[in-house]
């Protein structure tokens, strides 16, 4: 089933007075002292909540945080109200569930443009279990409902999927809205040339993401550690790099698939190797048909960075999925950092860019560079699964356009 793309939004629903259940990912690290480590997921929360209470709707904002095995006080999301509030310059009220009596009174007490936040969903099991009644009681709570939760599109929870067989409309908010846009309308319509850059560490984790976009890219660049499985595949000398023995003919069977669409297809051509999988290690930059022994890769090189560069100048659009090497060691984010500058140059020259999620996200926001792209998703698995081709249960579930 090709992916849905074009989703009911809030547009010009009657919204004054009406109960609104929006489900946000409001999935934030928070550290040892319960401080929001990064906040952008709850930022880009913010026009649809801000749109909601404009239109004098009672927001009533559902989402949840990590993993927890039923109630969890460190998975609470109550250390998040102080900076939601400040965001949208209301005193957030927050509920100590997600269903109940509770919930239904402090939903009616509130008044319009007032927001209500409920306590993680996952402190149910019935939430991932996608169970109706459960769904039926979040449900209970409103009027409409607004899935705004990209990050968390691919489960089918109650929270993301099951509400909307007991509450209609069902639409998408402006982050979802969005998200799509870029994720499957510049995908599926890109100005051309199209290029994908796919790094990461592991060929396994990325042969849906790479069989997809090679049905789509006129380009695509190879770097981080799936690389080392393709030169050991081409016959190459791959010293001690990671390596998916498994995976060596699938390597050459990609390979071939470009050639015979016409993709061109871009791997390193020198490596930045270490003697130890390390912060510290020695280091050194060979080419990349010549590994030596004893020795791992763990970024691209500078003429890698330079032929990959002068690559990107010819596009228009481009989508990056997965560093190029080991980011998180300072002596191995040369490569990865070299792409997301390029990537911000050519933005500013008009290029749509694109970055799908995960720890290319993390890397381009360490680099201090997400405002200069054209599109930063919120979700990693959920991008992932948008580029792999796959239709998301809560973007399924919504109202057609
Ligand atoms: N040459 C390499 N050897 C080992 N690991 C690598 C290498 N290059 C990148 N990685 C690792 O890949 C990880 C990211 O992989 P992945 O989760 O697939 O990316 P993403 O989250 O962007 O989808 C990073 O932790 C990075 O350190
Ligand atoms: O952080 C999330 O996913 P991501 O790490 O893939 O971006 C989402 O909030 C979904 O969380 P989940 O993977 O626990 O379902």
């Amino acid at each position: 089933m090709p992916t849905k793309r074009s989703v009911g939004t809030l547009g010009d629903k009657d919204l004054g007075g009406k109960k609104v259940l929006l489900r946000a990912d409001l999935n934030v690290p928070l550290d040892d002292g319960q401080r929001i480590a990064d906040d952008n997921r709850i930022r880009a929360s913010v026009p649809t909540i801000k749109f909601l209470m404009g239109k004098g709707a009672k927001v009533v904002l559902a989402s949840h945080l990590g993993r927890p095995k039923g109630v969890t006080p460190k998975y609470s999301l109550k250390p998040l109200v102080p900076r939601l509030s400040e965001l949208l310059g209301v005193d957030v009220v927050m509920a100590n569930d997600c269903i109940g009596e509770e919930v239904e009174n402090l939903a009616a007490a509130l008044p319009d443009g007032g927001v209500l936040l409920l306590e993680n969903v996952r402190f149910y099991k019935e939430e991932e279990k996608n169970d109706p009644e459960f769904a039926k009681k979040l449900a209970s709570v409103a009027d409409l409902y607004v899935n705004d939760a990209f990050g968390t599109a691919h489960r089918a929870h109650a929270s993301t999927e099951g509400v909307t067989k007991y509450l209609r409309p069902a639409v998408a908010g402006f982050l979802m809205q969005k998200e799509l846009d870029y994720l499957v309308g510049a995908v599926a319509d890109p100005k051309k040339p199209f290029a994908a850059i796919v790094g990461g560490s592991k060929v396994s984790t990325k042969i849906g993401v790479i069989e997809s976009l090679l049905a789509k890219v006129d380009i695509l660049i190879l770097g981080g550690g799936m690389i080392y499985t393709f030169y050991k595949a081409q016959g190459h000398a791959v010293g001690k790099s990671l390596v998916e023995d498994d995976k060596l003919e699938l390597a050459n069977s990609l390979i071939e698939k470009a050639k015979s669409k016409g993709v061109s297809l871009l791997l390193p051509t020198d490596i930045v190797v270490a003697n130890n999988f390390a912060a510290d290690a020695e280091s050194k930059t060979v080419p990349a048909s010549a590994i030596p022994d004893g020795w791992m890769g763990l970024d691209i090189g500078p003429d890698s960075i330079r032929k990959f560069s002068e690559t990107l100048d010819t596009t228009k659009t481009v989508i990056w999925n997965g560093p190029m090497g080991v980011f998180e060691f300072e002596k191995f984010a040369a490569g990865t950092d070299a792409i997301a500058k390029k990537l911000a140059d050519i933005t500013a020259q008009g290029v749509t860019t694109i970055i799908g999620g995960g720890d290319s996200v993390a890397a381009v926001e360490k680099a201090g560079l997400a405002s200069k792209m054209s599109h930063i998703s919120t979700g990693g698995g959920a991008s992932l699964e948008l580029l792999e081709g796959k239709t998301l249960p809560g973007v399924l579930a919504l109202d057609d356009a």
